[in-house]
């Protein structure tokens, strides 16, 4: 059966003619693109083309010489990681970046820090009124670990897990910010084929249940396809193509300086 495209009108974020280097390496040339709310957009292309830099400018982490970051409306300058954070956009790196020796309920827990009202780590943890708060928090993160199915592994340092089950910590702790962006890089990254379908299966799940609206980094061309409502392609920090999946797919500069190369 073929199922319709799912249409996205309003959009949540704007990247606009957005160029950014690095001495003379230019790693992103006057890119434009939006994601819409509640959409799966993909960017996609070959090594060193620019994806992880486009990540970090829609996250804060890098500032571009040139154009603009529009979310929710609201176009912004100069913004840091832990204020995009606040805003709602939350993130997953292409190398696991998880506290080692914390258990998966501490990992995820730290995503809810954001969200505490407390200044203190430690009121916020243990003392008097914060403590409700913190057994509301604490709620919000097993619904989480029940959503993802890694009830048991709660307690187990993140160190100890497999590569597999550390991608899905950090997919748990980002969505414990409960984000209205969610920026996944390479979740699949060094995933066999069936953590690589679990994978799928919860992004396409949080992606429903919450509402959450993703962009991801993949290089599995069958994922990408599969899970994607709308795909841009980057190439040498340019735009080679933007459209649906199968537009993407039928585009002959996208299957000459991509698709068409084994990955
Ligand atoms: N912090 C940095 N300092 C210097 N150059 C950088 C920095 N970050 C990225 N670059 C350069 O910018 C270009 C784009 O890199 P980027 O990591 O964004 O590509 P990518 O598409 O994510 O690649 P990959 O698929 O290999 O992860 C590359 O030439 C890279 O060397």
């Amino acid at each position: 059966m073929v199922t319709a495209p799912r249409v996205f009108n309003e959009v949540l974020l704007e990247v606009r003619r957005i160029s950014l280097s690095f001495g003379g390496v230019k790693a992103l040339t006057d890119i434009s693109f939006d994601i819409r709310k509640g959409e799966i957009r993909a960017i996609i292309g070959p090594n060193g083309a620019g994806k992880t830099s486009m990540l970090n400018v829609i996250n804060g982490f890098y500032h571009p010489q040139e154009g603009e970051v529009i979310f929710k409306g609201e176009t912004r300058r100069a913004m840091r990681p832990h204020k995009a954070a606040k805003q709602g956009i939350a993130r997953t790196f292409q190398n696991v970046a998880l506290f080692k020796g914390m258990s998966t309920l501490d990992n995820i827990m730290t995503g809810r820090l954001l969200k505490m009202r407390s200044n203190v780590l430690l009121q916020a943890l243990y003392w008097g009124p914060n403590e409700r708060e913190e057994i509301e928090h604490r709620a919000f993160c097993e619904e989480i670990i029940d959503f993802l199915e890694i009830q048991a592994i709660r307690k187990t340092p993140v160190g100890k897990l497999p590569y597999g089950l550390q991608k899905r910590v950090e997919l748990a702790r980002a969505l414990a910010m409960e984000p209205e962006l969610l920026l996944l890089d390479e979740p699949m990254a060094g995933m066999n084929v069936e953590e690589k379908e679990d994978m799928s299966r919860f992004i396409l799940d949080v992606n429903d249940h919450f509402g959450t609206t993703i962009a991801l980094i993949e290089h599995d061309m069958g994922v990408v396809m599969d899970l994607s409502d709308r795909v841009v392609v980057l190439d040498y920090g340019r735009k080679l193509a933007d459209g649906t999946p199968d537009e993407v797919r039928s585009n002959q500069e996208v299957v000459d300086a991509y698709l068409g190369v084994a990955h």
